[in-house]
């Protein structure tokens, strides 16, 4: 029996209350404030202008007057420390923000779309990368300005390809998971794919990555004023520095200022970006599962003379992927129909081809298969010749997929209602509370005792096979027309999968949905299918009704592979018994 697991929901808990918790992040916090209140407040703390020279005070000691005492020249050290606090934190937070500016966007645009914007980018940033920053900026201040924050404003261009790669590193993974590709299957589009499940995971990494662009910039930029560079009116913690080095025999404690200054806002910076990342929980970068490329699809002719109750029509369907040896093919001539109301189990041996005929139909093959019908198409409509666009609206809503693994098919950052309301909002038009009842009703419908408990939970709070009730009422909630299960119960033990598949079996007839059920599983075949096509080495060795699959099968194959079922033997991988007529294409695993 599936249960929720008795750890309470947690509430949602701010995130500055999240990262205040760590006593050293709360620390650092405090120091940046206090040096960013400082600095902004100078005039509050000192009535000396910070490029006032007196040089009757030059290298005064600590005084009333001079609370920290004066420089070289007999200017107020606190009144520069404070006023190059500005100059510092402003340079710092220019570099940051060019170099997000220019490297996000670019950065989420190359990973979630790949081809030749990826490629154009990739160059523009290795060309970036290759000129030696430091010479670039000594050239600009030289030659354009010699104020110091537009030399951070170049920094943070120099600097936007690390932003770049990194936010594209951590887009490309994020892309790849079953749960991305779960949600295009429920027909969300690009923009809210990757605004709810990729920008989230590029958050964490990104903050790490701001404060050590701060860092490097104040470094920098410091360095630029230690050398001289930089108007003479404007303070900052690197000319104090230098200032300070000029007399360090006679006042090696002017040194310590900017430094303690400097070390301490970097140092609390970097802690506090450490903790913030840690706060927002994601820390682990997610390993991409595949690698993608260009999705080439050719051929396809629209549907015509089909029956009034076809809901799918699959002609000659080939998918293969090209490779350096040739051409992978690994399904070849699929044919199939699927009628409003009937079920067709999809059965074969593992890589016989089952999965990569499901996900043509649903248009979420790899980029690098190229796929070739004679007819693909759905309750009329030419599923080749579609956009992305009018795939998305179609998925979903005209049909459902029920994934075979289904933690995996969730994104561990949402509630799991929120996974549930927003495909409802996005193709039923609902409204955030009617899309929440709907939810309610069909989490209660398939079985789950606590609806409101799981609604609120996160997808690791649940069991598994509680979970693949949640994408089952997922799968259902837009009413599709016809749904597609691959293998729904393999992930689950036996008692949950018999549960699993009656729920499937009364919400297809409840629905009326037409229900392509990819399985190994013969026991499963009995229990639902209607009529059954018999998969190898990427081809239909066979299609029965169900009772004749059984009664008379007519393939050597299906044979082989009904008895291994009966059995009990396994049914996965080469089946024993007497060799087939068919042997596995060339280039197919089986
Ligand atoms: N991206 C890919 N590139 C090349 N070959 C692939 C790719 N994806 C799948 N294949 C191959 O396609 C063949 C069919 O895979 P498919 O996933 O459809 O098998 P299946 O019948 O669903 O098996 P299973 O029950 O194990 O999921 C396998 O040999 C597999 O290795």
């Amino acid at each position: 029996m599936t249960a929720v697991e008795s750890a309470p929901v947690p509430k949602r808990d701010h995130l500055l209350r999240r990262t205040l918790r760590d006593p050293l992040a709360a620390a650092c916090l405090a120091v940046l404030v206090l040096v960013v209140v400082a600095s902004l407040a100078a005039p509050l703390f000192t009535g000396h202008a910070p490029d006032r020279s007196v040089m009757a005070d030059t290298l005064a000691p600590a005084s009333g007057a001079h609370p920290l005492g004066a420089d070289g020249v007999g200017r107020d050290v606190l009144s520069r420390l404070l006023y190059g606090g500005r100059t510092s934190l402003l340079g710092g937070g220019l570099a940051v923000l060019v170099a997000f500016a220019v490297g996000g966007p670019l950065g989420v645009i190359s990973g979630f779309f790949r081809g030749w914007f990826d490629a154009v980018a990739g160059w523009i940033v290795n060309v970036i990368m290759a000129v030696p920053a430091i010479i670039v900026m000594l050239v600009v201040m030289a030659a354009v300005s010699q104020d110091l924050n537009v030399a951070m404003v170049v920094l943070g261009v120099i600097m936007a390809p690390m932003v770049f790669r990194l936010i594209r590193a951590s887009v490309v993974a994020v892309r790849e998971e079953l749960y991305v590709d779960a949600a295009r299957v429920s027909g969300l589009g690009d923009g809210r794919v990757m605004r709810r499940h990729v920008l989230p995971v590029v958050v964490a990494p990104s903050v790490i990555q701001a404060t050590q662009v701060f860092a490097v910039a104040i470094g920098i930029q410091a360095g630029l004023a230690f050398l001289g560079l930089g108007k003479a009116s404007q303070a900052s913690w690197g000319a104090m520095l230098g200032d300070a080095f000029t007399n360090v025999y006679d006042a090696p404690v002017l040194l310590v200022w900017p430094g303690a200054a400097m070390g301490l806002t970097i140092l609390a910076s970097s802690l506090l970006g450490n903790a913030v990342r840690d706060a927002l929980g994601t820390t682990e970068r997610r390993s991409p599962a595949k690698k993608r490329h260009k999705r080439v699809v050719r051929g396809g002719a629209p549907a015509a003379d089909v029956p009034a109750d076809r809901l799918l029509t699959v002609e000659g369907l080939r998918v293969g992927y090209p490779r350096p040896g040739g051409d992978r093919t690994v399904v070849d001539g699929v044919s199939l129909t699927v009628s409003r109301g009937e079920v067709l189990g999809l059965v074969g041996e593992s890589g016989s081809g089952k999965s990569q005929t499901a996900f043509a139909v649903l248009g979420l093959l790899p980029d690098d298969a190229e796929v070739v019908a004679g007819r693909l198409a759905f309750d009329g409509q030419d599923l080749l010749g579609m956009d992305t666009a009018a795939l998305n609206r179609l998925r979903g809503h005209g049909i459902g997929y029920v994934p075979q693994e289904p933690m995996s098919n969730l994104d561990p950052c949402f509630r799991i209602g929120f996974q549930l309301v927003e495909p409802m909002r996005t193709h039923l038009g609902l409204s955030r509370a009617e899309a929440r009842t709907r939810a309610l009703g069909l989490l209660e419908r398939v079985g789950i005792p606590d609806p409101e408990r799981v609604f609120r939970a996160y997808p690791h709070q649940v069991s598994g096979g509680m979970a693949q009730r949640v994408l089952i009422a997922g799968a259902v909630s837009c009413d599709p027309r016809l749904l597609i299960a691959d293998e729904p119960t393999t992930a689950l033990d036996v008692t949950v999968q018999a549960e699993v598949l009656d729920l499937m079996r009364s919400l297809q007839q409840e629905h009326a949905m037409g229900m392509v059920l990819v399985t190994h599983d013969f026991g499963v075949v009995a229990d639902i299918c209607d009529r059954v096509a018999v998969m190898r080495g990427g081809r239909i060795v066979e299609t029965a009704p169900m009772r004749q699959i059984f009664a008379a099968p007519g393939h050597p194959y299906t044979r082989t592979l009904l008895a291994s079922t009966l059995d009990g033997g396994p049914v996965r991988g080469e089946p024993s018994g007497p060799p087939c007529a068919d042997q596995p294409l060339k280039g197919v695993t089986s």
